[in-house]
């Protein structure tokens, strides 16, 4: 593909518009908003009218005038489109490692007579670490990690709950959610999904697929801002016999009563623990109201054709330069993002940086690329491919700047 044919396919993408809704610096391609998505017009307002009318002003009073005790359910609606749930299953609320341990240690008790939760080796970090906690903490259980592909074939009888990110950070590959789903019900397990790098990416359908408990991140493609807060779920015929492990009195079925006994909010609202951080969620309310208008389905037919843009710099010019696609070719078998794998991802992505191309390198040896159809035009994806052709040929990357290992993000 030419710039020219990339500039004609930006000319009838009806997401073109959107890009207007976001700040995004002058020059810079953004690749990392599967990371920290950016700062929209609408959380920008959101934010500045919570900061200086509602607490400026309203105080203490907005938490009714302003409706924030009501943001968790508020958030929780804007995002059921793009969850394919119901917005009453569907509450925001502390962090996506925060909602692991919660659901995970009701989800274990629940399932008391089994021993084992699977997952899959090499999940992100919190996922494992918050998986063998949640166990330790029950004592009854243990945690078996296999290989993405060995996922289904290891559901069996012993199977408690079955842990797993949707879409893997690292390489982009993407679960079957419906036959996995499938599979941990006719061997009697819950499945509980992580859906960071999906919420916002790739269609879901909760409800119709049957998942039993997600959770997910505000500020990777739903652009909520640094820590915005983030979201669960929870299926309705596990809202009454689930319970929540910190029982704070934000999950309280009447939190201004007071009471000495906690009783436990009836549907989601028990997944809630204490004071929402209201700041970031307005934030994150603001982010969200820009997917109002948006189609799921465009999201993921430009995702597409941004993975085909990039994939073909690879696959051509780059041919020889020794880069490995890890992110599966299937558009439905992965998220939406570009990973290869180099011996010097490091040095490659930090003079990418330094050319205005932001992505990002995860430990070994993965240079990963964002791709947020929302805001990034094919001509983004195609100059970033061009960008990176001529580092490589030019062999920039090899400069000593770039070797210095800061791994901060
Ligand atoms: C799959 C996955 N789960 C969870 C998280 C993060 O959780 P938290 O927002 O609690 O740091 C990330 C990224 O940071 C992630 O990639
Ligand atoms: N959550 C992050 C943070 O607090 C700082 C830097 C990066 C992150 C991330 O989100 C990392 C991300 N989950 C990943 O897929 O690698």
């Amino acid at each position: 593909m030419s710039r020219e044919e990339a500039a004609a396919l930006d000319a009838v993408d009806p997401l073109r518009a959107h890009r207007d809704q976001f700040e995004l610096p002058e020059g810079m391609i953004y690749l990392d908003g599967n990371s920290l998505g950016p700062l929209s017009h609408a959380a920008r307002d959101a934010a500045q009218t919570c900061i200086g009318d509602e607490w400026g002003r309203g105080l203490i009073r907005s938490w009714n005038t302003a409706g924030w005790v009501d943001l968790p359910q508020r958030c929780g609606r804007r995002l059921a489109d793009l969850l394919g749930a119901a917005e009453q299953d569907i509450r925001v609320a502390d962090s996506t490692s925060i909602n692991l341990y919660k659901l995970l240690v009701a989800a274990l008790a629940l399932q008391s007579g089994r021993r084992t939760v699977l997952t899959e080796a090499g999940n992100f970090p919190t996922d494992l670490y918050i998986t063998d906690a949640a166990t330790r903490a029950g004592a009854t259980h243990g945690v078996r990690r296999v290989a993405f592909d060995e996922i289904e074939q290891a559901i069996d009888e012993t199977v408690a709950v079955v842990v797993l990110s949707h879409v893997h950070y690292r390489t982009g590959a993407r679960h079957d959610m419906a036959a996995v789903t499938r599979r941990a019900h006719a061997c009697g397990a819950l499945v509980l999904w992580d859906l960071a790098h999906s919420a916002g990416a790739v269609p879901l359908n909760l409800a119709g697929d049957d998942v039993d408990l997600a959770i997910g991140c505000g500020y990777k493609f739903l652009n909520g801002g640094p820590g915005a807060p983030a979201f669960l779920y929870v299926a309705p015929g596990l809202q009454p016999v689930l319970e929540n492990p910190i029982c704070g009195w934000f999950g309280h079925a009447r939190p201004f009563e007071f009471d000495d006994v906690y009783e436990p909010a009836a549907g989601v609202d028990r997944w809630q623990v204490g004071t929402p951080g209201v700041i970031g969620m307005r934030s994150l309310e603001g982010a969200l109201s820009v997917w109002d208008s948006v189609s799921i389905s465009d999201v993921a037919e430009k995702s597409a054709a941004l993975f085909d843009g990039l994939a073909a710099w690879i696959d051509g010019p780059l041919a020889d330069a020794g880069f490995e696609l890890v992110t599966p070719r299937d558009p439905v078998r992965r998220g939406s993002q570009v990973s290869c794998r180099h011996p010097d991802a490091w040095p490659i992505c930090q003079a990418l940086i330094e050319a205005g191309v932001i992505g990002d390198f995860r430990t070994p040896d993965i240079l990963r690329f964002g791709l947020t159809p929302l805001y990034l035009r094919h001509v983004d994806v195609w100059d970033a491919g061009a960008r990176l052709a001529q580092i490589m040929a030019s062999g920039r990357w090899r400069d000593a700047r770039f070797q210095a290992q800061q791994r901060v993000t």
